[in-house]
Order: structure tokens, then C-alpha cells, then sequence
């Protein structure tokens, strides 16, 4: 029932594990097939596209859900509901940036210091143009295919790319002067598509399950025992998003309790649960993470 165009190239790998981790499985020939199958709810077609194009065949209605960069969501100026937001990269868990870069010797320190006339090579132009107007200079912007890097100095004098770990500029000898925007992925979504009562259900739903996914390793399930007596120290101990899971099997006494709490706060809940008396606590990886109120 709903068509879906996913990224090819530095979005891809990160793409398929975050649908693989929320049970929808892109099924294909081979990695070098553009076509496959996802065995939910009528996902009709899944193809692979550049992500600079996805923005346009997603607005255009050729495919009613896309999954492709922030970036060109903005360059193309596309007609699409963003639905959901997660900030990868090619390389990391964190979203990437446009920026502004110059030669490392040149003399600026910020966009005000380029003058009228400057060079400025990038993918980007409709960003690239806004930035410098909006900045008040007179730039002559250059459309470069990639390798936008190697353009200067003999065609342009800066450029607008992107950066995640900023390598690319240390080998090329450029340094950046502003930040334009930082970037992530987005799932965009047809507006006619999202407007159609069934297949909002089911962008909704998918984005509800990739959300899940997303959110989900970052999270444990912890698992409390503790003594019916201990029970008012240990239950202030628990994490915020917590319930009663029942009571020991042979021992009436014996109180289970069970909550959600990020990763990064488990060596502290763990000690402060233990001083408030719990016989013992379990932790276990989350896969997924859904949830119709957010942190409740
Ligand atoms: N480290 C990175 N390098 C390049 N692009 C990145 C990186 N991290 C995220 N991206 C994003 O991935 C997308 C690449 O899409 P694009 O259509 O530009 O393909 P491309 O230039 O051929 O690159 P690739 O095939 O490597 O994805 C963009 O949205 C870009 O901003
Ligand atoms: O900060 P980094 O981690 O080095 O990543 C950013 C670099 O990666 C991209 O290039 P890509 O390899 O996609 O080639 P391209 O320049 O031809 O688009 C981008 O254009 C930068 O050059």
C-alpha cells in the first residue's frame, strides 16, 4: 500500500540496520540491486535512490515515503512532510554539518570577511547562494558534482560541503569559518500520502517502529528484587518509567519491580538501588522501545 525510495551511498548501511532493527527487513537480490520488498503491512515498492533525488520523487508523488538527508530535503526545496528525524552520519551516531571552509592560511575568520566577488564551489547552491545573500555578500557561486575540495584554489576560493569528521578537509588543507546548519536523516513522507487516512496509519506506524529501533539500544530493562519491607526505599530508586512485574514464586515476601532507564545511568541506579536494600538487580539489552507517550 506504500511505496518507499531509500538512500543509496553513505546513508545506506545505517538505513538497512535501523529498518532491520525495527523487524522490517529490506529483502533484495543483492546489495547491487535497486529494488526490494519490506513483508509489512502492503509495503508495496522499495527502491534505492541517490539522496540528493529522493527529496523530488518522494514530493512528486513517484514514491510516498523516502528516507534521505536534512540537506537536500532543504536544497531541493521539495514539497514533503518531515516525520520522523535521526541523527546519523556515514561514519557515526551524529549528525554531520554544512559548513563554510577556506584554505587553512586564508586570512578570514568568519563569512563577513570574504568579499564580493569570492568564489565559492559547492553541491548546495541554493544553500550556498541563501547563506552568503543573507550574509550580504556578493558571491559567485559554483556548482560542483563532488571532489568539491579539489576546486580550490584554481576555480573557486571557499567552499559550502559537508562535514562529518572533518578528514577530508585536514587532507586538503581547509579549515572551516562557519557552520551553516548541522544535517540528519529524515523520513519524508508524500503530502497527498500522508494526507490519505490509510497510509498515514502506516507512515505513522513505521515511523513509530523506526523510532523504537532507534531509541531502543540506548535503553535497559532492569529487573529489581527486593524484600516487601524494603519496598518505599527501593521503589524511590527506580527509574522513572517503572511498574510492579508481580511477586517472588515461592517466597510471598519477595517483591519484583522492573524499569526502563537510559544506558549511561545504570552504574548509579544500580548503587543507589542496592543502599536502598534490593536483593538484586538484572539488566537487559532493549531491542526495541515503542510507546505511545514518549518517556512515560
Ligand atoms: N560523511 C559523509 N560524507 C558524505 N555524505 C554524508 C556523510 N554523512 C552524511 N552524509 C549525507 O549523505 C547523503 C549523500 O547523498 P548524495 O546524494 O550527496 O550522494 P553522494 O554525494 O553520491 O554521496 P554517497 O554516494 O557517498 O552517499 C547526503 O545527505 C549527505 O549530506
Ligand atoms: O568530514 P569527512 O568525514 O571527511 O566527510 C566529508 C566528506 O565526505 C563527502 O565526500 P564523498 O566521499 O561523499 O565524496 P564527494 O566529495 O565526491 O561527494 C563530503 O563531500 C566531504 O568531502
Amino acid at each position: 500500500m506504500i511505496s518507499l525510495a531509500l538512500p543509496k551511498g553513505s546513508l545506506e548501511r545505517r538505513a538497512l540496520e535501523l529498518f532491520a532493527a525495527a523487524g522490517l527487513d529490506v529483502r533484495r537480490s543483492s546489495e547491487r540491486s535497486y529494488r526490494g520488498t519490506i513483508d509489512y503491512a502492503g509495503m508495496t515498492r522499495v527502491a534505492f535512490y541517490k539522496p540528493r533525488e529522493i527529496p523530488s520523487v518522494v514530493g512528486s508523488g513517484s514514491f510516498d515515503l523516502g528516507l534521505t538527508g536534512a540537506d537536500w530535503v532543504e536544497e531541493t526545496g521539495a514539497t514533503v512532510e518531515v516525520v520522523e528525524s535521526f541523527d546519523y552520519s556515514r561514519h557515526s551516531e551524529r549528525p554531520w554539518r554544512l559548513v563554510l571552509a577556506v584554505p587553512s592560511g586564508h586570512p578570514a575568520t568568519g563569512v563577513a570577511d570574504l568579499g564580493d566577488g569570492v568564489r565559492v564551489a559547492t553541491e548546495y547552491p541554493n544553500i550556498g547562494r541563501r547563506f552568503l545573500q543573507d550574509a550580504g555578500i556578493g558571491a559567485e557561486v559554483i556548482v560542483s558534482y563532488g571532489a568539491t575540495e579539489a576546486k580550490i584554489p584554481e576555480l573557486a576560493d571557499a567552499m559550502v560541503d559537508v562535514v562529518e569528521t572533518g578528514r577530508s578537509l585536514r587532507q586538503n588543507d581547509l579549515r572551516i569559518i562557519e557552520t551553516i546548519r548541522t544535517c540528519g536523516a529524515q523520513l519524508i513522507a508524500n503530502p497527498a500520502a500522508y494526507a490519505d487516512e490509510d497510509k498515514r496509519a502506516v507512515i505513522r506506524n513505521v515511523a513509530r517502529l523506526l523510532r523504537a529501533a532507534w531509541v531502543g539500544p540506548s535503553h535497559v530493562l532492569l529487573t529489581v528484587r527486593a524484600r516487601a519491607g524494603d519496598l518505599p526505599g527501593v521503589t524511590l530508586a527506580m527509574p522513572g518509567r517503572s511498574w510492579r512485574a508481580g511477586s517472588g514464586l515461592s517466597d510471598e515476601d519477595m517483591v519484583v519491580l522492573q524499569g526502563v532507564l537510559l544506558r549511561r545511568d545504570v552504574p548509579e541506579t544500580i548503587d543507589v538501588l542496592l543502599s536502598a536494600g534490593a536483593v538484586d538487580v538484572t539488566e537487559s539489552d532493549i531491542g526495541i522501545l515503542a510507546s505511545n507517550t514518549p518517556g512515560a
